[in-house]
């Protein structure tokens, strides 16, 4: 499938997916129409249907979704009509909520409004080390301090003050927390004060942040960090939530090796090690991955087997002799919801339904565009599934011009720096030395994005939160 068409002083990668027709069709300005199935897919789409990529049977064209519409058909795929979950959507095909101790729930979202167990502070507490005194000055000072943590301490009477730590219950009748660095102990002992003090100062009062049964953060909310802290905070040790969907992969293809060397035309899997930690840090719980080689009979049995909620296939979506995924979903009664998309790399990438409450994602062989395909179809569904919210769409200026594709949409590795976004090289479908090094993806729409032109972005998970993290 190496373009016949491709420069020999091409950027590696650039136009290696184009053939000759489309690489010519790509040379000629002013052909920006309206598309072939007139759909709207992103602006300056160049629309001539002719001539017709090669390697495309001529129904292929049609039933190919636009890039945008099948992300969003993705996304929709997994609700359904069913009771409304976290963030009032309809559950769909989402599993039920369930309870997880603190510790599991990083990255999930909550199916349960978070209301406090307690008052916060659950009791008066001193915002400061120093005294707590009572009445004005100068104070005699007890002997015994308190400390946080600590039982009710006596209360104190008129003109006495008692040594408190930060977080020390403040004792009965205890007018105002003098701070260590503005009290004075004069030669008889007695504390007297440096500044002018008001009433209550340095007290946070019981139920300060809020009180038993306010509602800390709504149902739908992401579990970050900080929101561990404060449902700990707050009294919970286990939290209701929206369960990671569990996805199992199946790599296909008799060529795989999974150690050593290429060699006799065998290469090594790239996508077993790749797509696991990619689909957890989009929230997924992979549950198995599989491999099935070329066996027809052997991904029908994977696929009719699984329990999970997403079914991961890589390879084997394209129209070659031992190409199984689309023959084996007719046969099994899937539903083709996307069947091909208007996206290079990874054209030949569908969504299926195989059942109400389970998916299928096939990715393209091509390590790269089985990364498309992972972030067009894949990532919307797991989402919905999850129940997290949508990204926030972002442009950046592309340091570099894109060629586009004709009529597809591409997408492209890109490193971010500064205020814009520099394609890399290496970006062919088989290749992953550009995405490798990369940021994000840039999406470059038909007709190609000019040095200096915003580009919509998508980010890689790990670009912004770190690996293994997977609350974005
Ligand atoms: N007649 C046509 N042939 C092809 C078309 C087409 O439209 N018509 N599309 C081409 C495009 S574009 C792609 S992408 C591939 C998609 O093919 P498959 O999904 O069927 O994938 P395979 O044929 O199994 O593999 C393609 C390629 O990728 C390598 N591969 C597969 N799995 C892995 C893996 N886990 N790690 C690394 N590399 C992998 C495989 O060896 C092949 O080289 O179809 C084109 N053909
Ligand atoms: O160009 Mo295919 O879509 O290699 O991904």
């Amino acid at each position: 499938m190496t373009a016949p068409g491709t420069r020999a002083d091409a950027p590696a990668g650039d136009t290696d997916d184009l053939d000759v027709e489309e690489a010519l069709a790509l040379v000629r300005e002013g052909h920006r129409e309206s598309r072939d199935d007139g759909t709207d897919d992103g602006p300056g789409q160049v629309s001539n249907p002719s001539p017709r990529p090669a390697g495309e049977r001529p129904a292929e064209r049609h039933r190919a979704t636009p890039w945008t519409r099948a992300r969003e058909i993705a996304a929709r795929a997994a609700r359904g009509q069913g009771p409304k979950g976290a963030g009032g959507a309809p559950t769909g095909a989402r599993r039920a909520p369930v309870s997880v101790p603190l510790g599991d729930a990083l990255g999930l979202v909550l199916a349960a409004p978070l209301d406090a167990l307690t008052d916060l502070p659950s009791f008066d507490t001193s915002a400061m080390d120093g005294w707590a005194v009572a009445g004005p000055g100068p104070w005699q000072v007890r002997e015994e301090g308190v400390l946080a943590g600590h039982a009710q301490p006596e209360p104190l009477t008129d003109g006495e003050a008692v040594r408190i730590a930060t977080g020390a219950r403040i004792p009965a009748d205890t007018t105002a927390v003098l701070r260590t660095e503005h009290g004075r102990i004069d030669a008889q002992g007695r504390l007297h004060t440096t500044r002018d003090m008001l009433h209550g100062q340095d007290i946070r009062p019981r139920g300060q942040e809020c009180r038993s049964g306010d509602q800390l953060l709504p149902v739908g909310t992401l579990i970050t960090p900080a929101v561990l802290g404060l449902a700990a905070a707050a009294g919970y040790d286990t939290v209701t939530v929206v369960p990671r969907p569990r996805v199992e992969v199946l790599v296909l293809g008799d060529e795989l090796l999974t150690e050593g060397l290429p060699h006799d035309g065998l290469i090594r899997d790239a996508l077993g090690p790749m797509l696991p930690p990619w689909l957890r840090a989009l929230g997924a719980d992979v549950v198995a991955v599989r491999r099935i080689g070329d066996d027809a009979r052997a991904l029908r049995k994977a696929v009719t087997g699984s329990k999970a909620d997403l079914i991961v296939t890589t390879g084997g979506t394209a129209a070659g002799p031992v190409d199984h995924v689309h023959p084996i979903l007719e046969r099994i009664g899937a539903e083709l919801l996307v069947d091909g998309v208007k996206v290079r790399p990874g054209h030949p990438m569908l969504l299926a339904r195989v059942t109400d409450h389970q998916h299928l994602v096939g990715l393209p062989g091509n390590p790269l565009a089985a990364v498309s395909g992972l972030l067009t179809l894949a990532e919307p569904l797991l989402r919905t599934l999850a129940a997290h919210p949508a990204p926030e769409p972002y442009t950046l200026p592309l340091g570099e011009a894109v060629q586009g594709h004709p009529y597809d949409t591409r997408l492209i590795p890109v490193v971010l720096r500064g205020d814009h976004a520099t394609p890399l090289h290496y970006n062919g479908p088989a290749m992953l030395r550009g995405i490798a090094a990369a940021d994000a993806l840039a999406v470059v729409p038909p007709g190609g994005t000019r040095q200096g032109e915003e580009a919509e972005l998508l980010d890689l998970p790990w670009a912004t939160a770190g690996i293994g993290v997977c609350f974005t």
